[in-house]
């Protein structure tokens, strides 16, 4: 049985340009359980997992797996799964043939393949291209990519994004199980009713700074809860809990009591001979805790030092805490159940769902990676990380893509804020790459990272390496693949391209699209 360890964050900061994406962010996940990594849109998540796989560069602090960083691993893909974006994969490359790459690279039997994709349910798409597949086919994927080292940490962002009902059941069973096998299971999630019913321990990130660290159950206070309770002989009821000297509310839905658990008023009533037609607890919706939290009208008495953590809101009058919280339903039993730069490591290489272990990158210079024409304007290709036009990086903000300035709130708020602004001593050439702090919309550019130029150079290479004179395939636009009709069993896409056929050309038309494969996919 692969072994489960202990993952660690230690003061990561991460700031890109003038944003600071994570905030001296600390927290330990241990094997065994599923720990659920939960925030809102752009609150750091993927950064911070992305600072654990080795594919960004903490500005300061570190991230460890099992006491090491990511690139001193033996093993990568047999020691770390991670999911971190289901959508790069080649549209023309069958499933089975999209895993064969990864398992060849890391010396995994082809057998293997096979396993995995019958354990995420793809074994009778084995065959089938991907660009026919569906978002959750592709997530998929993305978890049998994961999985193919039989790994004992699995670090999954999102993982439940596009699986329908059935599917988010089956991947709530599959952690469930990872994780009683003594697996390390770290999600994310944006939702905090995605991963009630999934995770073990929580950790709550909220503008890059933990907020909560602690168990569901620890998530309210006991004091916030109360027992509703309701007999068909209301007045028999009132009067048993007067007589027992018991203050309670009378309330639409019942006799409201605090400071008595269900199984005391339930035991008074019995012992009075009052038959009761209802009784639960009541305590505030989780998911009102959850947002108390991330907007800082919550703040946890934990260790994580939350009251330094959360900037607004921290100083709301008690009751009002109370209030934001309170008033769902809860039945009884629905409670709690850097120094050393990872990119130039010689031995693995940066994929699009995670990292795969395929030799050296240095076979490239980086000042040959591929940059985008967007970027030309921006600082030049020889900085280790590169700014490029966020329209293109990122999705325009008004097609929905979140960006900085909806996590951050006021854009010029957060140019003010000393703490969002990079200082000119930081360790890495990015913050000098980056877009000047002066820039009238700083939190629209994306900086390039070490991961997006490994990749880059991971693909360049390979083509130089396994080029045997076969032109290019042309990539498949995502609508064409997207209308695939699925009564269709085999979908009219290109042909299936060979190794040799994964030319640098076409990962620029991926990167054209905004598949950037390895790369920060904002
Ligand atoms: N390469 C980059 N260049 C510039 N800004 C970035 C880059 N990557 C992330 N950011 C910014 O860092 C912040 C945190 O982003 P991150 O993707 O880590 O958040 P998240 O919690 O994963 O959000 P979501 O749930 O939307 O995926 C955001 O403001 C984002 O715009």
């Amino acid at each position: 049985m692969p072994e489960g360890l202990a993952l660690e964050f230690s003061g990561v900061t991460k700031r890109f340009g003038a944003i600071t994406a994570v905030s001296d962010f600390s927290a330990r996940i241990e094997p065994g359980r599923v720990t659920g990594f939960l925030g809102p849109n752009g609150a750091g998540k993927t950064t911070s997992l992305r600072i654990l796989l080795g594919l960004v560069r903490a500005t300061e602090g570190s991230a460890t797996i099992g006491g090491v960083p990511y690139a001193q691993l033996d093993r990568p893909l047999q020691t770390v799964g991670a999911v971190l974006e289901a959508s790069s994969f080649h549209p023309g490359r069958t499933a089975a043939n999209h895993l064969v790459v990864y398992a060849q690279a890391a010396g995994i039997p082809r057998t293997r393949v096979d396993d995995v994709l019958g354990l995420v349910g793809l074994a009778d798409a084995a065959g089938r291209k991907v660009g026919g597949f569906s978002l959750g086919m592709r997530q998929r994927l993305g978890l049998a990519y994961a999985l193919l080292g039989d790994p004992g940490i699995l670090v999954l962002d999102e993982p439940a994004n596009g699986l329908d009902p059935e599917g988010i059941k089956w991947m709530r069973g599959l952690l469930r199980q990872l994780a009683r096998e003594g697996r390390t299971v770290l999600t994310s999630s944006h939702l905090l009713a995605e991963v009630q019913q999934t995770v073990d321990s929580l950790l709550i990130i909220s503008h890059g700074r933990l907020v909560f660290e602690g168990g569901l159950d620890e998530l309210t206070d006991p004091s916030e809860y109360a027992t509703v309770v309701d007999s068909p002989d209301r007045n028999a009821l009132i009067a048993a809990l007067t007589d027992a000297d018991v203050p309670f509310e009378v309330l639409r839905s019942g006799l409201t009591v605090r400071g008595l658990e269900p199984a005391d008023v339930g035991a008074l009533a019995a012992s009075a001979g009052v038959a009761l037609s209802s009784l639960h607890r009541r305590g505030p919706a989780l998911e009102e805790v959850f947002l108390d939290l991330v907007n800082g009208t919550r703040v946890h008495p934990g260790p994580v030092g939350a009251a330094e953590a959360v900037i607004t809101g921290a100083d709301a009058a008690p009751e009002e805490q109370a209030d934001a919280g309170a008033g769902a339903d809860e039945q009884m039993d629905a409670a709690p159940e850097a120094e050393s730069p990872p990119a130039a490591h010689p031995a693995f290489i940066v994929a699009s769902t995670g990292v795969i272990d395929v030799g050296s990158s240095e076979a490239e210079p980086r000042t040959e990676a591929f940059i985008p024409p967007e970027a030309e304007e921006a600082p030049g290709p020889d900085a280790e990380e590169t700014t490029v036009a966020a329209e293109d990086a990122t999705g325009d903000a008004e097609d929905g893509t979140v960006g900085a300035e909806d996590a951050r709130g006021d854009p010029d708020e957060a140019v003010d804020d000393p703490d969002l602004v990079g200082s000119d001593d930081e360790p890495l050439d990015e913050v000098a790459s980056a877009v000047s702090p002066e820039s009238d919309r700083p939190w629209e550019e994306y900086v390039k990272t070490d991961s997006d130029l490994e990749a880059d150079a991971f693909f360049a290479s390979f083509d130089a390496s396994q080029a045997a004179g076969a032109a290019p395939p042309e990539a498949v636009p995502v609508r064409e693949a997207e209308s695939h009709d699925e009564r269709d069993p085999e979908p009219e896409l290109d042909p299936e391209p060979a190794l040799s056929d994964l030319s640098s050309e076409w990962v620029e038309e991926e990167q054209r699209h905004g598949r950037d494969h390895g790369g920060e996919q904002r």
